[in-house]
């Protein structure tokens, strides 16, 4: 709680202007029946105009203040707010993208979403309404029987049973709403996870004739938000009549005990109109006690859920040892016993992998599925760390060169390609900041994927997404791979990135590249592309099974002869 509220810190003077102008309003609020019970005593009573011209016109000067002060404070109060939202908003953004890959999968993109959208706005509201009109109810109330007591203590001291029971089970509301709040707010999260899977897996869902199974969950994720909603509201909503009842049995005593006082001539009618008053707005104000419990119930859920984003230790950050102005130069990757466990999964994934890949060549890994080959890709750039071993590039342990540093050296195109909205231009040049003209045009040629952008409508203006042209998986591929040529990094790593391509298209992209390029590790499933590799790496269940030549693979291992046989027959292929 107190790492989100910190983000008020800028604007504590125009959070203090706004409370006093509120405290301005509270006031002129206690004071008016003050007034009115002097008017009705001075004024009414004894039919003196002259002194109900003047209290009538110190109340209508103070309403007009009182009105002034209300327009400045919603200004001020919505300043605070929304400069609060905004800065709120910017540090999440920022250290969401610090995350690892291990702290994102401590929180579903859905919750993630739902903390930029419903709790901040959250906050950001009841922010604007205390500084408007929340703090401004206990105050009231407060108030409201401070004034009474001043007005006449004997009438007020019915407020001194009242209130300490309506505060006591207003706190025990309160402290059940806060949990009830924190269902509902997950409820909020999983409705917004089944939309946000639906929305993305909708070909796949038409494609499997899957429209029932996806209504059914959508039906049952709303239903428990409906539930869970209505359940806390009714259960607040049901705490207003109890608040109420109490306020108006005060009310009825003072009218009775305050008419035989007045009968009896101890107590002036002025004084009971104005405690009448008083009640009337502690009522009022208890009213909205409701709605403020409600509004920092969730809150308090929402600050919660912001402050762990926020707080969440970032788990892998560039080592105490770091060079900085270590960079890459040759791009020599060398790989000692390494090991690796996900932190989520049971065992490891990949036992002492032990190889070395020499400056400017080309290795090919080829292995079956779940075999850990992607896994072994995101050590490189350190996505993950590595659980065991160590791995050097250009000598040097991975962990010595800053993040940043590694990441821009190395090109890395992952399994599925991930465009974004906007045009084709962008997407490429995205891999490399100001990136020329020239530049982008090369990685285009280089990636085969120049021709079909200049055939479409707008070319490299096209643009990507629900308004513009949906791309094949192979031309998503290809713009993927420039976007990855771009940065001319010592280190390109395809993972499996060429497999929409046929193998014409595939065989002139890879020409391409190698020229350019200092070492290259691709991921693939076709022998025809890796048999051109300088060495084939033969992964199995985490383990490497063999490495070497297309040839020396042929003879060695029994698993890549029946790779290649189960593509090429018994017709084995020759290295071009
Ligand atoms: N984020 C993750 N958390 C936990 N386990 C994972 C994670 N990603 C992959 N795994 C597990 O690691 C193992 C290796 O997966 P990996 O994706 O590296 O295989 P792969 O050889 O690239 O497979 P494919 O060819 O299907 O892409 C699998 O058993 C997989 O279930």
């Amino acid at each position: 709680m107190r790492t989100v509220f910190s983000f008020l810190k800028p604007y504590k003077l125009s959070a203090f202007v706004a409370l006093c102008l509120m405290l301005v309003e509270l006031a002129v609020e206690l004071l008016l029946p003050f007034f009115l019970g002097k008017m009705i005593d001075d004024g009414v009573l004894n039919s003196d105009m002259n002194n109900i011209i003047m209290w009538g016109s110190i109340m209508i000067g103070l309403a007009l203040l009182s009105f002034i002060s209300g327009v400045t404070n919603s200004f001020y109060a919505s300043h605070v707010s929304w400069g609060f939202a905004h800065d709120i908003r910017e540090r999440l953004f920022r250290k969401i993208q610090e995350f690892s890959f291990a702290n994102l999968n401590r929180y579903p993109t859905s919750r993630l979403m739902t903390l930029f959208t419903n709790d901040v706005r959250q906050i950001q509201n009841t922010i604007f309404m205390s500084l408007r009109i929340m703090v401004k109810a206990p105050l009231i109330c407060i108030g409201g029987v401070v004034m009474a007591f001043i007005v006449n203590p004997r009438l007020a001291v019915i407020f001194l049973i009242t209130v300490p029971l309506l505060v006591g089970f207003l706190l025990w509301v309160l402290k059940k709403a806060s949990k009830m709040f924190d269902r509902v707010q997950k409820s909020i999260d999983y409705v917004n996870r089944v939309m946000q899977e639906n929305l993305a897996g909708m070909r796949l869902i038409k494609a499997f004739f899957r429209r029932n199974h996806e209504e059914k969950r959508f039906t049952n994720a709303n239903i428990n938000l409906r539930d869970n909603t209505r359940k806390t509201f009714r259960f607040i909503e049901a705490s207003m009549p109890v608040l109420l009842f109490v306020m108006n049995l005060s009310i009825i005593a003072i009218l009775w005990i305050g008419n035989t006082q007045s009968i009896a001539g101890t107590t002036e009618v002025g004084d009971v109109v104005a405690i009448v008053n008083y009640a009337m707005r502690v009522a009022m104000a208890i009213s909205m006690f409701s709605f403020i419990i409600m509004a920092f119930s969730r809150t308090k859920a929402s600050a919660e859920r912001i402050s762990e984003v926020l707080v969440e230790e970032i788990d892998l950050l560039d080592s105490d040892d770091a060079v900085i102005k270590q960079t890459v130069k040759n791009g020599k990757i060398e790989f000692q016993n390494v090991s690796f466990q996900y932190p989520t999964s049971d065992g490891p994934v990949l036992y002492n992998i032990s190889f070395t890949v020499n400056p400017g060549e080309k290795l090919a890994i080829i292995g079956a599925t779940g075999s850990g080959k992607s896994s072994l890709f995101q050590l490189i750039p350190r996505l993950y760390d590595v659980t065991n071993g160590e791995i050097f590039i250009d000598d040097k342990p991975i962990s010595s060169y800053k993040l940043e540093t590694l990441r821009k050296s190395i090109g890395y195109v992952p399994q599925s390609p991930l465009l974004f909205s906007g045009p084709i231009i962008e997407n490429i040049s995205w891999g490399k900041d100001n990136a020329t003209q020239e530049e982008i045009l090369k990685a285009a040629r280089d990636a085969q994927i120049h021709e079909t952008i200049m055939d479409l409508p707008e070319q490299y203006q096209t643009q990507i997404g629900q308004k513009g042209v949906n791309l094949s998986g192979g031309q998503k591929q290809r713009i993927s791979i420039a976007r990855a040529l771009i940065r001319k990094p010592k280190i390109l790593m395809l993972d499996d990135s060429t497999s929409a391509l046929d193998l014409a298209t595939e065989a002139r992209l890879l020409q391409a590249i190698q020229e350019d390029l200092n070492t290259m590790l691709i991921i693939t499933q076709k022998v025809s592309t890796a048999m051109n590799a300088d060495k084939i790496l033969l992964l199995d269940n985490g383990i490497i099974l063999n490495i070497g030549t297309h040839d020396e693979l042929l003879q060695q291992s029994e698993l890549y002869q029946l790779i290649v046989e189960s593509q090429f027959g018994k017709e084995y292929p020759n290295v071009h």
